[in-house]
């Protein structure tokens, strides 16, 4: 346990940590969220050290992760409640497929564990590294090695100063400890809270507070927030009021055509008493104008990527060659179908025919139907269409995963959403 000593040390002192997870927006808004990543081989004991940390015992009995589980702890350090969101992933590659780029996106620290009585799991952190760096996580976010099972005396692998070798080399702090082992708890507890003191030291103060004397954040209604597309535009996630069009419209996204300026005080106030308990996007984004909340879709398999780029490149050659007047079929000899005749004849029709049928097969294969949601970096929401196309076996159940996991994220956080 080379450098137990310094993770302990790291670890020490802290004001004490509370399980109680928040379930108030005011909480919600004020706590900075920290996003934690714990990877490596499949059974050295992910799933048992965070729920070690975030559950205070070990697990009777764990099943292999599958895509992703969330568990959050809240935190004090040094005044400041923080809370500490650790992405338990999946060993096994089977069970990781589409997820890994969810994994890395907007993590703030990295966890790499290994199993002390397996030689394999510490050799394999070099791949663990190697995918981790493949999926540009910034050389700034902290890593730390975790050597667990240390419980296991008898059958240790790994010594010590290997893997603090390794650790040095790779600029980690190693921790050696044991999910299973009671007396180690505080051990497991400190490679959390070393990366969010780290973190809280880095980052500046995302949330502004906004709390009133009697502890409520000003203007509190309830959830509604707007929505920031890839393409700059504002969206609003319903239900919401459309005054032009005097009705309220269901669950959605709509674009705001002019912006939610349109509408004053008195008309949000207005939507307010119309809706319920909807608070209105610019109320809100005067209240807490550092909020960064980004909508984005869900990625497409990468086989549907190609499909699409494919019949793209297709949609273009037999564009061409209708224009051009040329006729493939004779240069490959064979013999000229009659639909290629009469595209020849019919070149504008045809062009334009080929032209909305292959981009609506290319949407075809892009749309997976999913949008999430993330406030400050952090997903908060994720949802699949209904009348999603139907998927079979292993991906379908990766989508699932997705879907429920951020609902997870989104149920702990329990943002501002409707
Ligand atoms: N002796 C001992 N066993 C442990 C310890 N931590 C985990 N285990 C056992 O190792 C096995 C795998 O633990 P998990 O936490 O499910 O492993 P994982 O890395 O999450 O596995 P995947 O979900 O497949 O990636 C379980 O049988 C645990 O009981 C430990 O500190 N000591």
């Amino acid at each position: 346990m080379a450098n137990e000593a310094q993770g302990r040390g790291e670890g020490a002192g802290f004001a004490s940590s509370s399980l109680e997870l928040s379930t108030s927006l005011e909480r919600s808004v004020q706590t900075r969220i920290f996003k934690i990543i714990v990877i490596g081989d499949s059974n050295v004991g992910k799933t048992c050290l965070t729920f070690r940390f975030t559950g205070g015992a070990f697990p009777a009995k764990t099943e292999a992760t599958i895509g992703v589980d969330f568990r959050e702890k809240a935190v004090e350090i040094e005044g400041e409640r923080i809370k500490v969101q650790v992405w338990d992933t999946a060993g096994q590659e089977r069970f990781r497929k589409s997820m890994v780029e969810h994994y890395y996106r907007n993590v703030h620290a990295v966890v790499f564990v290994y199993d002390v009585t397996k030689m394999a799991s510490f050799e394999n952190l070099k791949t663990w590294i190697q995918e981790c760096n493949g999926h540009r996580v910034s050389a700034s976010v902290p890593r730390v090695l975790v050597g667990n099972k240390c419980d296991l005396v008898n059958q240790i692998q790994v010594p010590s100063n290997m893997a603090l070798k390794f650790a040095d080399a790779h600029n980690m702090l190693l921790f050696e400890t044991s999910a299973k082992d009671p007396k180690e708890s505080q051990n497991v507890d400190s490679i959390f809270m070393c990366l969010a003191c780290r973190l809280k030291a880095q980052k500046s103060l995302i949330y502004r507070n906004v709390e009133r004397e009697d502890g409520r954040p000003h203007g509190y209604i309830n959830g509604f927030v707007v929505v920031y597309g890839r393409d700059g535009e504002r969206y609003l996630p319903g239900p919401h009021c459309d005054r032009a069009a005097g009705r309220s419209e269901q669950r959605g996204l709509r674009r705001l055509p002019g912006g939610a300026e349109q509408h004053t005080e008195a008309e949000q106030a207005e939507i307010l008493h119309r809706t319920g308990a909807e608070v209105s996007v610019l109320y809100f984004l005067r209240l807490y104008p550092d909020i960064k909340i980004e909508g984005e879709n869900y990625p497409p398999k990468l086989i549907n990527k190609y499909l699409a780029n494919f019949i793209s490149y297709f949609k273009l050659l037999a564009i061409a060659l209708i224009v051009t007047g040329q006729n493939p079929f004779q240069m490959l000899g064979t013999n000229t179908p009659r639909v290629w005749s009469w595209g020849q004849e019919n070149k504008i029709f045809s062009c334009l025919m080929m032209f909305f049928l292959s981009n609506m097969l290319e949407t075809q294969f892009l749309s997976t139907g999913a949008f999430e949601i993330t406030l400050n970096d952090v997903p908060i929401w994720s949802k699949l269409q209904s009348g999603e196309r139907e998927v079979s076996g292993a991906v379908s159940l990766d989508i699932e995963t997705v879907d429920c996991g951020l609902m997870k994220a989104c149920t702990a956080n329990s943002l501002l959403w409707v």
